[in-house]
């Protein structure tokens, strides 16, 4: 029996807040009629004229959502000026290498008071920051007026109104309540926490193992590879936020594990699909000219293995996608140096001989700073 969509609950009458969603891609589209299907007066900004057109007049984006009827309440323009003209809130939803280059445009139309929220899952790759940490530095906004959402969100599934969860994070969590009361409809709920660093890295982080366990869809290999890998990889997510400064906790919901199932098991994950494609013996610019989407994890791999090198945190996994998406390793080699390169048996978790010691947090803390001095005090990207 085919499952049946959920229906909105239309809360337009309960608030009508007016927001704006940069970016009319798949994210940004579906994002928007999430919005405008809790109750919100929306503004979509496409980048092309002539898909602002499409939304506005057709309630339909053909070439990224093809099949779905977009709320009828839904507006949208090619005009940024006219998208941010009055809106509390701002979503987000471009590439993130194209982030900053668009804050500069949005800045003298931001409203005052505007929430500005990411809504993206990459890096910046000449600096290595974060989406908000772009947003911080470009607008100027206080960072409690800054939030990011991340979850388990494959665009066309939502768009099918098919039940969804995801969690909104600011340093401020009046502002992530704020942008969660706007966010949350019959078939899409939104948590709340304030560990933003978690939230983000979650989002960044799940899309480089899903590329490693698409190549090994392509290669061929079965289950347990691809269960060795998502476990391996939750802890290499893990063991790079915390040190970082993010909450464990967070890398185990839906920013992280929840996440990182969702796009490791979707056909419909660009990162996932590329992978495969990668998998199949594509070349890694084949592999480019083939996406028509947005696949975030090929710019974010070289500035995240960075961060882990500034933190000596290992990525075993992470670090054998580099060399794939390279050519310095075969795709079927990827699984067998899933550890690092010692053949001493190692502890399950990174953190269990520190447990011996008297405590994995501070174990891992020393073992890092042991490293930064090592290294002579390098610790981020650029130093
Ligand atoms: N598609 C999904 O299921 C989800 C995507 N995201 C994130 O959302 C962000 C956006 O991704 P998608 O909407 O999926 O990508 P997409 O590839 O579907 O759409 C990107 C949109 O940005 C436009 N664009 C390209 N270059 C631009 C530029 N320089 N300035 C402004 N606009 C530009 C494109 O024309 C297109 O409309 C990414 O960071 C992605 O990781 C997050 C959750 C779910
Ligand atoms: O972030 C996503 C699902 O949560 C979408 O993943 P892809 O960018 O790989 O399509």
């Amino acid at each position: 029996m085919k499952a049946k969509a959920q229906k909105p609950r239309n809360l337009a009458v309960v608030h009508g807040k007016r927001v704006a969603v940069l970016g009319a891609g798949s994210w940004g589209t579906t994002f928007a009629k999430i919005l405008a299907d809790g109750g919100s007066d929306v503004v979509v900004w496409a980048r092309r004229p002539e898909l602002a057109r499409e939304i506005q007049e057709a309630k339909r984006n053909s070439d990224y959502l093809p099949g779905v009827n977009l709320p009828v309440s839904l507006r949208a323009t090619a005009r940024l000026d006219l998208a941010l003209a009055g809106a509390e809130q701002v979503f987000v939803s471009v590439p993130s290498q194209s982030l900053r280059e668009n804050l500069v445009a949005v800045q003298p139309h931001l409203g005052e008071n505007a929430i500005v929220v990411s809504l993206m899952k990459g890096v910046e790759r000449a600096s290595g920051l974060r989406m908000s940490e772009v947003i911080a530095q470009v607008l100027p906004i206080a960072p409690d007026d800054i939030a990011v959402i991340s979850g388990p969100n494959l665009a066309l599934e939502i768009a099918k109104q098919q039940p969804t969860a995801a969690v909104v994070s600011s340093t401020s969590l009046e502002t992530a309540q704020a942008v969660a009361m706007l966010a949350t409809n019959g078939y899409f709920r939104s948590f709340v926490n304030t560990d933003v660093i978690g939230t983000e890295f979650g989002g960044v982080l799940k899309n480089l193992i899903a590329v490693a366990i698409g190549i090994v869809d392509g290669v061929g290999y079965g289950e347990n590879t691809k269960a060795s890998i998502i476990t391996r990889g939750l802890v290499e997510m893990t063991d790079f936020a915390v040190a970082y400064g993010a909450q464990p906790e967070t890398l185990s919901g839906l920013a992280g594990l929840g996440d990182l199932i969702a796009t490791c098991q979707s056909p419909l994950s660009r990162n996932n699909t590329a992978g495969r494609l990668l998998g199949q013996g594509y070349s890694f610019g084949d592999v480019v000219k083939q996406m028509q989407q947005t696949t975030e994890g090929f710019a974010s791999v070289g500035p995240i293995l960075e961060l882990a090198r500034a933190k000596g945190v290992e990525m075993p996994i992470v670090e054998q996608v580099r060399q794939v998406l390279d050519g310095t390793l075969d795709p079927k080699d990827i699984a067998p140096h899933l550890t690092t390169d010692s053949d001493e048996p190692q502890g399950e978790r990174t953190l269990d001989d520190g447990q011996a010691h008297g405590g994995a947090a501070l174990w891992g803390s020393l073992k890092r700073a042991f490293h930064q001095l090592r290294n002579g005090g390098r610790g981020s990207l650029g130093d």
